[in-house]
């Protein structure tokens, strides 16, 4: 009993880890997945308070903070409740929801999941390409309906060999499909902040020039002020009535009723979309479209990188209460 008592307090004595909101997926492994000796959480939503009056409560203890996709903002207001607060971590790559430019100002550190997910969304954006120009799913719905018994054959998909890949954003996402789809035949160009020196693929400084010189735009860059509605009617216009678009990086680097309105008018092919502008809201047109393939922005992660995530996140964690340099710091500050 005095063992457990002892115990108890030293966890309260513990630096404390805000959670704003259940971290997604957290069901496959449990809460505890990512309890660490050296810090304990404050978990905000389990609280009946409102969340400011929870937050100056807490306030002197909380030292660092960890988000995910869909938690509520980090913004100024928050961070301004928060003083103590040193380090913010997120479990997604990500950090749109983070309000970087404050973070910068209060020297707060900030580290997301890094690269530990490229891979996974990589196969995820081939899976949604391959889909919706072979028609996967709408020919797998054709079939369960019964409809191959009674209207007879379905139209055939489009090849993706030879295609010409539009790559938005050749970060480690990015440069994952392009390898991916390298293999596959396909010829690759890139739109990014900056022309990257030592890769060989073609450059366009315009996104709207890419889409012009291409058959696929595969969206993988972050959502920032800039790329906010980068992809607009005029973009995917330039794309073409054959071309797809690929979407595994945030709902609103494309502007959705364009796209919708594009769609219904038959001004490019065809979609695969993982992300949309007010998840988990997709709008309804979409839902009859068989050259639409839709997924609950479930691209990041499988499973089996869990386990990374849980290294990573906790080592961040770790590192910061220790002094040591973060395992996957974001940024030059
Ligand atoms: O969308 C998911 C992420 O940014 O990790």
């Amino acid at each position: 009993m005095a063992e457990s008592t002892d115990c108890h307090k030293a966890q309260q004595d513990f630096p404390k880890v805000l959670i704003l909101k259940p971290i997604p997926f957290i069901n496959l492994v449990g809460e505890q997945y990512f309890a660490s000796n050296k810090f304990t959480f404050v978990e905000a939503y389990d609280s009946s308070l409102p969340l400011h009056q929870f937050l100056s409560t807490h306030s002197p203890s909380i030292k660092a903070i960890l988000s995910s996709v869909g938690a509520p903002p980090i913004t100024s207001d928050i961070l301004h409740l928060l003083p103590e607060v040193g380090l913010v971590v997120t479990t997604s790559v990500g950090l749109n929801q983070v309000d970087l430019l404050e973070c910068r100002r209060r020297g707060i550190k900030v580290a997301n999941a890094g690269s530990i997910f490229s891979d996974d969304v990589a196969d995820f954006a081939v899976g949604l390409l391959i889909d919706v120009l072979r028609k996967v799913s709408a020919s797998d719905g054709y079939v369960r309906k019964g409809l191959w018994a009674t209207k007879g054959d379905y139209p055939l998909g489009s090849k993706l060999g030879g295609k010409r890949i539009g790559i938005v954003g050749l970060g480690n996402i990015g440069f994952a499909v392009a390898k991916r789809l390298e293999a596959f035949r396909c010829s690759i160009s890139y739109n990014s902040r900056k022309r990257k020196p030592h890769v060989s693929y073609p450059f366009y400084e315009s996104v709207c020039e890419l889409a012009a010189n291409c058959d696929v735009l595969v969206i993988c860059c972050e959502l920032t002020d800039h790329t906010h509605h980068m992809i607009n009617k005029e973009v995917l216009s330039a794309l073409g009535k054959e071309g797809v678009i690929v979407n595994i990086g945030r709902g609103a680097i494309i502007n959705e009723k364009e796209m919708v309105q594009c769609l219904v008018q038959g001004e490019i092919a065809g979609a695969g979309l993982d992300v949309f502008e007010n998840e988990p809201d997709v709008p309804l047109e979409l839902f009859a479209m068989d050259n639409v393939v839709l997924s609950p922005h479930v691209a990041v992660f499988t499973p089996e990188s869990f386990l990374d995530l849980r290294d990573l996140v906790v080592g961040n964690l770790e590192a910061f209460f220790s002094n040591k340099p973060l395992l996957s710091k974001f940024g030059d500050w």
